[in-house]
């Protein structure tokens, strides 16, 4: 049987932070020895918050390190909004993490792959220059089948959405493009830009952070009946790549078996 996905839950936000910290360590140094850096795409919602939460934290050894000059950070999803709205991921990102970064003299900081702000009116438009984007970073699209990202760092919505993959909309079936817009989302805004399925499941790792009791609901049904649900598709495309951490109370009553942490 094809393994599943790593369930790793916590009793608290306190004690998930140092070990997403250690995780996501693990992926920069992987990432670092494949091609140099560190390609990995964060997400919207309370991922920045938690994530500033592992990643500000003091290092506790030689090689807890965060190495952000070699970081190239880019956006698993999106909203059509400059980069200075309230709704921006960019802006949250900004404000939760990148802001707070104390660099010691001489290093350079991440670098940041914002949306082109030019073209918020057509979200098409706005998809497409996000992917050539990535083609300049991943290699040209004539070589690169698919952008093959070292980490992405995801949410799990209410209605077990992820990026802004919406369970039965039909961006659920693009198979071609590696990004693509979304007017019509749930969740407000409602033009956005995401990556696609493909691409999310092609990652080399795919950790989600879920936190809280609002989660568990939908907990149980990713785990337990999985219904085609966006994260669910994730956890069958990527198997044992994939990793979840979550607080005890974001999987109360969901019978899938708890790893124990480890890299
Ligand atoms: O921009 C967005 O809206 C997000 O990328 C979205 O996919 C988010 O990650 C989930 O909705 C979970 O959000 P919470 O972590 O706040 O529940």
């Amino acid at each position: 049987m094809a393994k599943q996905a790593n369930l790793y839950s916590f009793s608290t936000v306190d004690a998930l932070a140092p070990a997403l910290r250690a995780y996501v360590i693990s992926c920069q140094e992987a990432g670092i020895t494949r091609h140099g850096v560190f390609k990995v795409a964060v997400s919207g919602g309370s991922l920045p918050k938690t994530l500033a939460q592992a990643l500000l934290a003091p290092p506790t050894s030689e090689t807890d390190t965060v190495k952000w000059d070699k970081w190239e950070i880019f956006f698993a999803d999106e909203r059509a909004v400059a980069l200075d709205h309230p709704d921006s991921n960019y802006g949250l990102l900004k404000s939760e993490l990148l802001d707070k970064l104390q660099l010691p003299e001489g290093v350079k900081p991440p670098t940041v792959h914002t949306i082109d702000t030019e073209v918020l009116d057509d979200t098409q438009e706005l998809a497409d220059r996000y992917e050539q984007t990535l083609v300049r970073s991943f290699a040209s699209r004539d070589s690169v089948k698919l952008p093959i990202f070292d980490l992405l760092l995801l949410g799990c919505g209410p209605d077990g959405h992820t990026c802004s993959l919406f369970p039965g909309h039909e961006l659920l079936r693009e198979m071609n493009a590696w990004v693509a817009p979304i007017d019509d989302s749930p969740k407000p805004p409602p033009r956005r830009i995401t990556l696609t399925l493909p691409v999310v499941t092609h990652a080399v790792k795919v950790a989600f952070v879920a936190t809280g009791g609002g989660k568990k609901e939908i907990m149980k049904e990713i785990f337990e009946q999985g219904k085609g649900l966006p994260c669910a598709l994730v956890n069958e495309g990527t198997g044992e790549r994939c990793s979840w951490f979550v607080d005890n109370a974001a999987v109360e009553g969901v019978s899938y078996p708890r790893r124990p942490f480890s890299l």
